[in-house]
């Protein structure tokens, strides 16, 4: 398993071990590390002493998509020192282990730059790290917890996305954890509002996006946000119409999504990685790869307003008869082009789709959120034009700092409020 490394383990024995309600069912097995828990008060038990809100640390969230497992701890910050003093050692180590390091594995990050620091919680203050994981890496972590004895543990833990249905039976089999579910989509909207209100920066939009050197991010006063179209750019497409905190409607989807740009570029560029696959594309030139109106006109195709730069049809124009026949053409095309190109035909589809979504529910604005947009200006800035020039000006393309976390984030909020 690449996911962890010895040093790891104890990251997910933590993560096991701890999900919510978890120190309240907390059995140690024989040979781990739990020093000070015999004479500890357990987390749930503790909280209500202190009249705090009763559901024990560690705080996790799970967003187990079709790509990334995303995951949202809480950090308190607010303990006292009676509280700090009973903690059990299984806790300290959790977030020591959580919070010293950036890299759990080859495959596990945490988002350092994403980190909030002094939010509040269930009612209390502290931090959110953000971390993610490839969720192909599920069943081997499965695995390690089953190996580690964890079969005898009695806890649950807060999840969302469709992993938490698909791995739920595997989850109780292996590791006998229940999941608490929470929907998708209710968690993306939830969390999304909760971190853009916390976070005075989230949203941002892209202005001139096709200048290169004038283009930068504004900070965009998303405070009264209704109506807007939620754009959910995962493996898949989701887009939801949003007309307030609970009034919500599933609007259109698409599965060309963030999956098939990762699983076509991989296919044409050899490529093993979306950061790689980012990279290419960044390098390369899609003129060579699609067929333009001006290919195909000359020029403008004046009467309905389709400007000659526009791609008229992708990728054919590695098979077109200009100079060069199609086959020569074909070998001559650089893998970042080929990558460029496959950023640009999905990431137009997509655009196409949120523009026709948003003029039938007549809204204005449309956020971008998803990991497909991660380390991704140029879909950005791509998806900024379309909007503005498509409209006529009249449509705004807004993008968030979070990108993939709002699922995890929201199922988080959902499960503390449900407990307290
Ligand atoms: N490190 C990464 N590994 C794989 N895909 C990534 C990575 N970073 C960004 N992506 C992109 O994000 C998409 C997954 O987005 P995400 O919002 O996490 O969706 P899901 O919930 O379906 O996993 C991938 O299909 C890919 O396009
Ligand atoms: C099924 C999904 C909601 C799962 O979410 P994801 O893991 O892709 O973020 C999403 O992939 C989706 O909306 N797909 C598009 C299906 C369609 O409308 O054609």
């Amino acid at each position: 398993m690449n996911l962890l490394n010895c040093a790891d383990i104890s990251f997910f024995d933590s993560f096991i071990i701890m999900g919510p309600h978890s120190c309240k069912d907390y059995m140690p097995s024989p040979g781990m590390a739990t020093s000070n828990s015999s004479n500890s008060l357990n987390g749930a038990h503790h909280y209500e002493m202190m009249g705090l809100p009763s559901t024990p640390m560690p705080w996790f969230g799970m967003d187990i998509g079709g790509t990334l497992s995303k995951l949202v701890y809480f950090e308190p910050k607010d303990m006292t020192d009676d509280e700090s003093d009973s903690e059990i050692e299984t806790l300290k180590n959790i977030r020591r282990y959580l919070t010293k390091n950036s890299a759990y594995g080859s495959t596990g990050h945490r988002d350092i730059h994403l980190q909030m620091d002094n939010v509040e919680v269930g009612g209390r203050t502290g931090t959110l790290h953000f971390i993610r994981f490839p969720t192909s890496e599920m069943g081997n972590f499965l695995e390690l917890a089953k190996s580690k004895g964890m079969a005898t543990l009695i806890t649950t833990v807060c999840a969302t996305g469709g992993g938490a249905y698909k791995f739920e039976d595997s989850f109780r089999r292996e590791v006998n954890m229940k999941l608490a579910k929470f929907d998708e989509l209710d968690s993306l909207i939830r969390g999304m509002l909760y971190v853009e209100t916390n976070n005075p920066r989230e949203c941002y939009y892209w202005a001139n996006p096709t200048d290169s050197d004038r283009c930068h991010k504004v900070a965009y006063d998303f405070s009264k946000p209704y109506p807007f179209l939620l754009v959910n750019i995962g493996s898949g497409v989701s887009v939801l119409a949003v007309y307030g905190p609970h009034d919500y409607r599933r609007v259109s989807g698409t599965s060309l999504g963030g999956g098939t740009f990762l699983g076509l570029c991989c296919l044409l560029t050899g490529c093993n990685s979306f950061e790689e696959a980012i990279e290419l594309a960044s390098a390369g030139d899609n003129s060579h790869v699609d067929k333009f109106v001006k290919d195909i006109y000359g020029g403008d195709y004046q009467r309905f307003g389709l400007p000659g730069d526009l791609v008229a049809s992708s990728f054919m124009g590695l098979y077109s008869f200009g100079q060069m026949n199609s086959k020569e053409k074909r070998t001559s095309v650089s893998r970042e082009d080929l990558a460029r190109a496959t950023l640009v035909t999905i990431t137009n589809n997509i655009g196409s789709l949120a523009r026709m979504c948003a003029i039938n529910e007549k809204v204005n604005r449309v956020v971008f959120a998803g990991n497909f947009l991660r380390v991704n200006p140029i879909s950005m800035k791509l998806l900024a034009y379309a909007m503005d020039y498509w409209s006529n000006g009249t449509l705004k393309a807004l993008f968030l700092e979070h990108e993939g976390y709002f699922g995890a984030v929201g199922c988080l909020l959902a499960f503390n409020e449900e407990v307290s």
